[in-house]
């Protein structure tokens, strides 16, 4: 079930072809930073194409309460009327995160530096996620953390109140991380130097730049060395949030799988940051185009077409593309068991902290719907049955994670009996209008 919902069992039948334009929502990495840097700097912040997605909902909320004031029109457009940095207000209430590591990792490290004291939750997913990783480098800063025990939610963060900068060497593959070391650094005087040895989803520095803080990244042997100059005046910016590739990868999987089908996802950001999957599914041999490739706000874009790929086959995936891909790993299993041959996923032990288990959700439910799968820590291979010979017809749980839930129902689109899910509720978090965009497609997905 969703943070805020009871379960909504789910179920696939085998459809299609699925065929038409899916115009998919808004980024939710770069929705999430817009609301907090909005609130980070005085004056109106408007956004179009912002991620109404439970998890970005739950993060406009605590920008309110943390005093910005956040306001929608009735055509979607987002107001942010910021606070300025270090201006945050102490929020009367507990801070409910749902089920987003994105919201609740960014917002400690946003108010880490500044002298307000909050407490964090959320759903059962993010209660049990690993926080440490942010807050051992948010205490450098100066900022105290009380949590449970392994550093879990429920969470009091008592921001510095004479917060020093820091140099941190991000020691995981985390933009998580990285970006809560970063807005810590907002609020502290001096420059705050964050190290990431492998490239992680960039967005976070450039907004930064377009907000207008100082902030430089070198390539260096150690990995990126990004310098950011803290206290600075932001202006508020007018965000066109471009559609998320990571959204896009569920009908652009789903019609690679189904037979006869042939479907355009318009507009979506390539950043080589995130299009890892896209590089992944040609490699295996995809009927995946890009069309009408342009620049749009600073980042490349094009519309992607996708079409029925009966012959894919299984390939290594090359671990050190893993971070430009890593939300992607569930989808590609998918069409992996679609393919002929094994597909090699290593590096990517990262899986295991997401929402669930994402290793160990996928490998029940694929084995559960006759697909072979073998699994390490940081490894998993999946044996592709070839197009059309996945056998389906069992129920699968989705342990609370979005991800599960649309990949499976995109399995079921192509096996052949239908597969359930004990729970699709947690597809709202990122993808609210997954159903109606699929069904429109022409997938056969039932509330049962
Ligand atoms: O920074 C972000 O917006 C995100 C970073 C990634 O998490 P990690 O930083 O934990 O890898 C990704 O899985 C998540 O969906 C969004
Ligand atoms: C891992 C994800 O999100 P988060 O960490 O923000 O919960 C995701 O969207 O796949």
């Amino acid at each position: 079930m969703s943070a805020h919902g009871t379960p909504i069992p789910m179920i696939s039948h085998p459809s299609g072809p699925l065929s038409g334009a899916a115009e998919v929502p808004g980024d939710k990495s770069i929705s999430h930073r817009a609301l907090i840097l909005g609130a980070m700097c005085v004056g109106e912040t408007v956004i179009t194409g912002l991620l109404e997605g439970e998890d970005v909902l739950d993060t406009a909320k605590a920008m309110r309460a943390f005093g910005a004031e956040v306001t929608r029109d009735d055509d979607g457009t987002w107001h942010v009327y910021g606070v300025g940095v270090g201006g945050f207000a102490e929020p009367e209430q507990v801070i409910d995160c749902g089920n987003s590591g994105t919201g609740v990792r960014l917002i400690m490290g946003a108010m880490a530096t500044q002298p307000v004291t909050a407490c964090f939750t959320g759903d059962a997913s993010l209660n049990s996620r690993p926080m440490a990783r942010v807050t051992d480098p948010l205490a450098l800063f100066g900022a105290r953390a009380v949590g449970r025990a392994g550093g879990r939610l429920p969470m009091v963060i008592e921001g510095a109140r004479a917060p020093v900068p820091v140099r941190y060497e991000v020691p995981v593959p985390s933009a998580q991380v990285k970006s809560a070391v970063l807005l810590a650094g907002l609020n502290a005087p001096g420059q705050t130097v964050v190290i990431e040895r492998e490239a992680t989803r960039d967005h976070t520095e450039r907004m930064l730049e377009g907000f207008g803080a100082e902030i430089s990244v070198e390539s260096t042997d150690a990995g990126r060395v990004i310098t950011l100059t803290g206290q600075p005046e932001l202006t508020p910016q007018t965000i066109a949030v471009p559609r998320d590739p990571s959204s896009a990868a569920f009908p652009v999987c789903a019609a690679l799988i189904t037979p006869g089908s042939d479907v355009l996802v318009p507009g979506i950001g390539l950043n080589p940051t995130r299009a890892g999957l896209f590089t992944t599914l040609r490699e295996m041999g995809a009927d995946l185009t890009y069309e009408d490739e342009r620049e749009e706000g600073g980042e490349p874009v094009a519309d992607l077409r996708a079409r029925f790929s009966p012959d894919m086959k299984g390939i290594e995936v090359p671990p050190e593309r893993a971070a430009s891909m890593i939300d992607e790993y569930p989808i590609l299993s998918v069409v992996a068991a679609n393919a002929r041959g094994e597909t090699v996923m290593r590096g990517v032990k990262e899986l295991r902290v997401k929402e669930s288990d994402r290793i160990e959700a996928m490998a029940l439910g694929l084995r559960a719907n006759g697909v072979e799968v073998e699994d390490g820590p940081d490894w998993w291979i999946v044996k592709g049955c070839g197009a059309g010979h996945v056998a389906g017809g069992a129920t699968v749980q989705t342990f609370l994670d979005h991800r599960i839930a649309m990949s499976f129902l995109c399995l079921g689109m192509a096996a052949k009996a239908p597969v359930r899910l004990d729970d699709g509720a947690p597809v709202a978090t990122s993808f609210p209008v997954f159903e109606p965009l699929m069904a429109a497609l022409g997938a056969d997905i039932r509330r049962s």
